[in-house]
């Protein structure tokens, strides 16, 4: 381990990130298992953790490379950025443990990042330094440096410094809450509801997802990990991912809704809207799910959701295929979900299909112009990275991204919670409120 610090903290700052045009190399190693919350937990400066539901666990410190772009064509300069990163990379290892850009995008392609998401740019992506990843293909640890040397150098340190971590990460304690603020009181968010249902019986819209912000201050700094490590056991169907950055705060939730995910021309993705509360007993649980599925005003909001993602991937589709609607369950809340798949036409970047994904009505609305502008007229918080689209890519141009819900932005002794609901023509500003409410739960439960 690094103690030159005199502290035991894993920190991978030697040398400056290339810009793409000078190479990089890159090497592999097994590992025996290892504690991901315990690397993440003793990394300093840019750190990622991801994992999905289906068993894929990352976790990166360090800047090997680093993308960053804002305006309306942040996608592309993220990806012209990136391939030459890749292009000059060569990797030696199995696929499993390739090199991966890890990042995400703010809501608003017009972002700029202020408190509380200094460090997060409109469009922010790292490849780490140091990677490990665990999947069914056993664990591996990857390095990433500018000389074959100089990668080997790192494999080896790194090897030492996670053998000396313990095998499991105790999951930590709540730090307690001091105060929390809301921006958007009951009242204000009956007149926000009240003027989006105007607009939509004005027919400018049919939906609109509204959000609130919630702030919370700490009594005791937050582990970040700990609270992760304590959501993968009441949420193993969600994805958690937590990005923190040298400068900044550390963006983290366990979001429900795949964006969509890619590898060669298959594509995964899948509308997740419309909500109800877990019952108390089996027969309560079912019949909030019969009702949210019986309620036409759910399933409208709902199909709207598949509407739009049908329309943006067929035109670079050759097959697309709907699948039949089920319910998700969560510690908390029951949401309606239909899986989507296709298989591409033409060769297509992972980033491509989240530009044209992104916001899907689960997050945005209908028109989306429209839902945009509402957004931006009645919210009364930055959205920041949350609802936007967060994951990661590879060199093929494969990846996956969810969609930042459940989420929140911690700074030391403060964090900022983010949650929101889609308004129809049949909303009731009351019921919406207690949704929102549900949807802060899963992290404002770890915080007390
Ligand atoms: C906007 C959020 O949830 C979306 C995902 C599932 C269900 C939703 C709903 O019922 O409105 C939302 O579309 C959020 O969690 O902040």
């Amino acid at each position: 381990m690094d103690r030159s610090s005199g502290e035991q903290r894993l920190t991978e700052t030697a040398g400056s990130p290339t810009d793409g045009t000078t190479g990089l190399v890159s090497d592999s190693r097994e590992l025996e298992d290892v504690s991901f919350g315990a690397i993440v937990d003793g990394a300093d400066g840019s750190r990622v953790l991801w994992t999905t539901p289906d068993g894929l666990e990352v976790v990166g410190c360090g800047v090997a490379a680093r993308a960053t772009a804002s305006g309306g064509d942040r996608f592309d300069r993220i990806r012209a950025q990136t391939d030459e990163t890749f292009a000059e990379l060569d990797h030696d290892g199995p696929h499993i443990a390739r090199p991966r850009a890890f990042g995400g995008v703010s809501f608003h392609d017009g972002h700029e990042p202020a408190e509380p998401w200094t460090g997060f740019d409109a469009a922010s992506f790292v490849v780490p330094r140091v990677l490990v990843v665990r999947s069914d293909e056993g664990t591996w640890l990857t390095a990433v440096g500018e000389t074959a040397e100089a990668t080997a150098d790192r494999l080896d340190r790194w090897t030492d410094r996670i053998a000396d971590l313990p095998s499991m990460q105790p999951s930590g304690t709540t730090p307690g809450i001091a105060a929390t603020h809301r921006p958007t009181s009951r009242e204000d968010w009956a007149d926000q509801v009240e003027t989006a249902l105007g607009r939509i019986d004005r027919g400018d819209l049919t939906k609109v997802v509204l959000a609130q912000s919630l702030s919370v201050d700490l009594e005791e700094p937050i582990d970040v990990p700990g609270i992760l490590e304590r959501l993968r056991r009441r949420y193993p169907n969600c994805y958690r991912f937590l990005i923190g950055r040298e400068t900044g705060g550390t963006f983290f939730g366990a979001p429900p809704e795949r964006l969509v995910s890619k590898r060669g021309n298959s594509v995964e993705t899948e509308a997740l809207a419309g909500s109800v509360p877990r019952g108390e007993t089996p027969e309560k649980d079912d019949a909030y799910a019969d009702e949210m599925r019986d309620s036409e005003k759910v399933q409208h909001e709902h199909g709207l959701v598949g509407e739009a993602i049908t329309d943006q991937l067929e035109p670079l589709a050759a097959e697309l295929t709907v699948e039949e609607q089920t319910v998700k369950r969560l510690a908390n809340i029951q949401h309606l979900r239909t899986p989507i798949s296709a298989t591409l036409e033409d060769d297509r970047h992972v980033l491509e299909l989240v530009e044209a994904l992104h916001p899907t009505p689960a997050v945005g609305g209908v028109a989306p112009a429209a839902a945009w502008e509402t957004i931006r007229d009645v919210e009364t918080f930055d959205r920041g990275w949350y609802a936007a689209p967060v994951g990661w890519f590879d060199g093929d141009g494969d990846g996956e991204f969810a969609v930042g819900l459940r989420s929140g932005v911690a700074t030391d002794q403060r964090v900022t919670l983010f949650a929101g609901n889609g308004i129809v023509a049949d909303s009731d500003p009351d019921d919406e409120w207690d949704e929102v409410q549900l949807k802060f739960r899963p992290i404002l439960d770890e915080l007390d």
